[in-house]
């Protein structure tokens, strides 16, 4: 197998990105920027991106916050909530910067309080939505106080998203962070209109990463990561070339304080290295060729959106990542932090 020194590949994008907000955004957004052309920006502020408004303002103090010499174009997400109509649907595809809405289950995640409670009656929404295009993003777990947690997201499917696909036939639906080998069947055997994201975190570790050795706060996201055999399934789906799985972080940065406490926060944060993390994936794999289709095709061409036209170089050439950065008036603390990645992007 060729032992690749570099690669080359058009300039990718990141379809599941949470920035944040104010001081904290303004210190993350460019690390994205560095790597990714396009991110879809998830709208679970506190409070929440509910309307075309927000989303228009949001995005404003984004490109604001952004470096200079940065291009870096941020697709916007509404969040759905039991309130949501219609017409909020119309105005933001009317405005052209609105890329897809997002559907929390009440309780699910990380401020997903306003999430929706109850979902048949979204119907309404969810068919503006599909006349409109525009793409359904979802966070597949239930969160029925019976049901283990390891278990949510394939119970989701079978109670939650099997009938949606049913009830609204055509809508464009991306499974959010997929972590199980349940969720990569469904997605290969469902419609044309289904895809889903992969975060580098689910590809790169099991359950152990949390668990082994002393409890890390650090490895703990939602959906929390599996046994061993569900991230092989991961590996599989996304070096397998199959262009309905495609390239979404879900870096989540969270204050240092926050995730190390008593109760801590769900989310990695990864977007200081997520191309590069990415690549050590496929080296891995034996698959560095398919790269450039899971980070840089496959998403565009499911939102109906053109690629990119520039290009990105990764270099073989490990570096050693940071302890913390900086976040707002605390730090973050990276995903591999104090350790190596085996590959890095060439500065231009
Ligand atoms: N993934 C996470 O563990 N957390 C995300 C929310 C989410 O994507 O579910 C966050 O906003 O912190
Ligand atoms: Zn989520
Ligand atoms: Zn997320």
């Amino acid at each position: 197998m060729a032992q690749y020194a570099s690669i080359e590949i058009i300039r990718p994008d990141d379809w599941h990105l949470h920035l944040r907000d104010g001081a904290a955004m303004a210190d993350v957004v460019g690390l994205s920027a560095r790597q990714f052309a396009r991110a879809i920006v998830m709208p679970n502020l506190k409070p929440p991106v509910v309307t075309t408004e927000q989303a228009l303002a949001y995005r404003e103090r984004i490109l604001a916050a952004l470096p200079a010499s940065r291009d870096f174009e941020p697709l916007m997400t509404l969040y759905l909530t039991d309130r949501t109509t219609p017409e909020e649907i119309t105005r933001a595809k009317d405005s052209g910067l609105v890329a897809a809405c997002k559907l929390y289950p009440a309780g699910a995640t990380t401020n997903s309080e306003s999430g929706v409670t109850d979902i048949p009656r979204l119907k309404p929404v969810l068919e503006a939505m599909r006349e409109a295009g525009m793409p359904l993003l979802v966070h597949g777990e239930v969160t029925d106080e019976a049901i283990d947690i390891f278990d949510r997201e394939p119970v989701f499917i079978e109670r939650v998203l099997r009938p949606l696909i049913d009830q609204v036939p055509g809508l464009r639906i991306v499974l959010e962070h997929v972590t199980t080998a349940e969720a990569v069947s469904f997605v290969r055997s469902g419609p044309e209109t289904l895809a889903a994201t992969i975060t580098p975190h689910h590809l790169l570790y099991n359950r152990n990463a949390i668990l082994v050795g002393g409890i890390r706060p650090h490895f703990y996201c939602l959906p929390v990561l599996k046994r061993e055999r569900h991230r092989l399934a991961l590996v599989e789906a996304a070096t397998s070339g199959h262009p309905r799985f495609f390239l979404g972080t879900d870096s989540a940065p969270h204050a240092v304080g926050s995730k190390e406490g008593r109760c801590g926060c769900a989310g990695l944060f990864s977007a200081h290295a997520a191309l590069e993390l990415y690549a050590e994936v496929f080296d891995q794999a034996g698959a560095l060729e398919r790269l450039e289709g899971f980070a840089s095709l496959h998403g565009p061409d499911f939102y109906g959106l053109p690629r990119n036209q520039a290009r990105i170089r990764l270099i073989r050439e490990p570096w050693t990542v940071p302890e913390s950065y900086a976040f707002g008036d605390s730090q973050v603390v990276p995903m591999r932090a104090a350790e190596t990645i085996g590959w890095r992007i060439e500065r231009r």
